[in-house]
């Protein structure tokens, strides 16, 4: 059965170097309504991206270069030219946090987190449905208090949970190797 959605979904993978051209806002727009309807467990509508373009994206590669070391936990000096290689022409970085419902009656963080994981899910299919590739990221300090303060969160409230990159790939993109579909799944029934 030929079906384009099954198929789009079907192809993504995540690409890592990737450079312009990167989505329109009206691009950007599409892709946070289907962020926006991803399951949300009593209309937390916990999600929060904040959009990076350049200059900004080398900013806060820098950035994370420096809080790295002041942490004690240095990049070495490939880490450092690869992050640099990486983030120089990148179209679009996005900061991605929810907000953090404390002792929700009915919603418990696991909810709130998988709630964030199907939004951004959402959002990388959406911008491989447009012809754009994505790649989540929690390196550049994303588990500090220093990241998420300087993107804006705030660390009380808001859980930072890394970076996405969008762009158009730099290199042919082939299929990824993956699992037999029923290795994940088996069958249960009452006895
Ligand atoms: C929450 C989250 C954080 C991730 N952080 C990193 C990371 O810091 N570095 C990395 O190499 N891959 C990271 N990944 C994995 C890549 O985003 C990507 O999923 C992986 O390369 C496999 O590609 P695929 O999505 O096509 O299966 C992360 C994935 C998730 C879901």
């Amino acid at each position: 059965m030929s079906n384009s959605t099954l198929d789009r979904l079907l192809s993504r993978r995540s690409v890592k170097l990737v450079g312009a051209p990167g989505p329109t806002e009206a691009d950007i727009e599409s892709a946070l309504a289907c962020v926006v309807r991803a399951p949300d467990h009593a209309k937390l509508r916990l999600w929060r991206f904040v959009l990076i373009r350049q200059p900004d994206i080398v900013a806060v590669g820098e950035k994370a270069i420096s809080i790295m070391a002041a942490a004690g936990k240095p990049m070495t000096p490939e880490k450092q030219a690869s992050t640099r290689a990486w983030l120089a022409d990148l179209p679009l970085l996005i900061g991605l946090a929810y907000q953090i419902h404390h002792d929700h009656p009915k919603v418990p963080e696991i909810e709130q987190t998988l709630a964030m994981g199907a939004g951004v899910m959402n959002f990388q299919n959406a911008m491989h449905a447009m012809g754009f590739a994505t790649y989540w990221s929690t390196g550049l300090a994303t588990f500090t208090e220093d990241m998420p303060e300087y993107l804006g969160f705030d660390t009380l409230e808001q859980q930072f949970v890394g970076f996405l990159a969008v762009g158009t790939p730099k290199n042919a993109v082939v299929p990824a190797e993956r699992p037999d579909p029923w290795s994940i799944a088996r069958r249960w029934q009452a006895d």
